[in-house]
């Protein structure tokens, strides 16, 4: 896994971002990160099929006793509070608190975030232990940066994700990680520079479990280019909304656009990535 040093940040240039584009995908392809994913039951077959169809090596694994002999050996860890419940908060937290101690990139999908007082304290309690990036929808993003309870249906947003750019800059001033808000527009910031990946389609909204897959996903991306975390979960959101776009052309509705996304991820080409990926510094 690449640990060169960052490139230095500034105004977005397309060029770069399409050509890093498929740099990074082609390390997935070529690398086959491992990817621990401590996640929902809704989202557990579609956030394994992504990450295989990315070219990633996904493992569903989370019970506390095996995570000292696992974890300090993947790529990188995706955590997601989506079916939360009192007994796995101990897994969660210690392979984030592990996944740091090794070194290792982890992400933080904060799912339904202000829907209870638990989910909440639980999602804090996790920022606490330094994710290397926090991707949610508006509503997740501007619960977890205010720390209340703010108007949420559940899992799905009430927010549009370009609501919540100031929330998600103090969000990632106050933690230090890189935060990503999913939406029309995903937003992605390191506190200071905001990028907007516009690439994507609307149905993806009727699809469960689509908001944990590109999580999982940006885990795979920042587990080849570990020190770029920045650009590899803007390329990240923005390479699946490449193959739902593409998926589109040839889908019906919501549980055919599922199948022609999985598809459409594993046959991407240098010529769809270049020619697609659409990211806009973003102000
Ligand atoms: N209106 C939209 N147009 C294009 N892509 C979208 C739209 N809404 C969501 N997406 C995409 O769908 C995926 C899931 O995002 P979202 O629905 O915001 O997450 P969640 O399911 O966690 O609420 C992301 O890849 C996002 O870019
Ligand atoms: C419906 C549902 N309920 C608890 S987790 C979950 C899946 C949420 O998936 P996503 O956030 O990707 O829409
Ligand atoms: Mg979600």
């Amino acid at each position: 896994m690449d640990h060169t040093e960052p490139e230095p940040r500034g105004k977005p240039d397309p060029s770069r971002w399409a050509a890093k584009a498929w740099a990074l995908l082609s390390a997935v392809r070529s690398q086959s990160p491992l990817v621990q994913c401590i996640t929902n039951f809704v989202s557990m077959d579609l956030m394994a099929n992504t990450l295989l169809s990315a070219g990633a090596s996904p493992a569903m694994l989370h019970s506390v006793e095996e995570i000292p002999e696992f974890t300090p050996h993947v790529h990188a860890l995706c955590i997601n509070i989506g079916t939360l419940s009192s007994d796995w908060v101990p897994a969660m937290k210690a392979a984030a608190d592990l996944a740091c101690k090794s070194g290792r990139p982890w992400v933080l999908d904060p799912v339904a975030a202000g829907a209870s007082g638990f989910r909440l304290k639980t999602c804090l309690e996790l920022v606490e232990l330094k994710p290397t990036v926090i991707r949610g929808n508006g509503s997740e993003i501007t619960a977890l940066s205010k720390a209340s309870l703010a108007s949420c249906k559940g899992v799905d947003s009430s927010h549009k994700s370009t609501d919540a750019v100031e929330a998600a800059k103090s969000l990632a001033q106050a933690s230090g990680s890189i935060v990503a808000v999913s939406g029309a527009v995903d937003i992605i910031t390191d506190g200071e520079l905001v990028v907007g990946a516009h690439n994507g389609v609307a149905m993806m909204q009727r699809i469960t479990a689509t908001g944990c897959s590109v999580t999982a996903l940006i885990a795979a991306f920042v587990a080849v280019d570990p020190l770029h975390a920045f650009e590899a979960t803007a390329l990240a959101l923005s390479i699946f909304g490449i193959a739902a776009e593409i998926g589109m052309k040839m889908a019906n509705g919501p549980a055919s656009l599922r199948m022609h996304l999985i598809d459409s991820l594993h046959g991407l080409d240098e010529a769809d990535v270049l020619s697609r990926v659409n990211i806009t510094s973003f102000s």
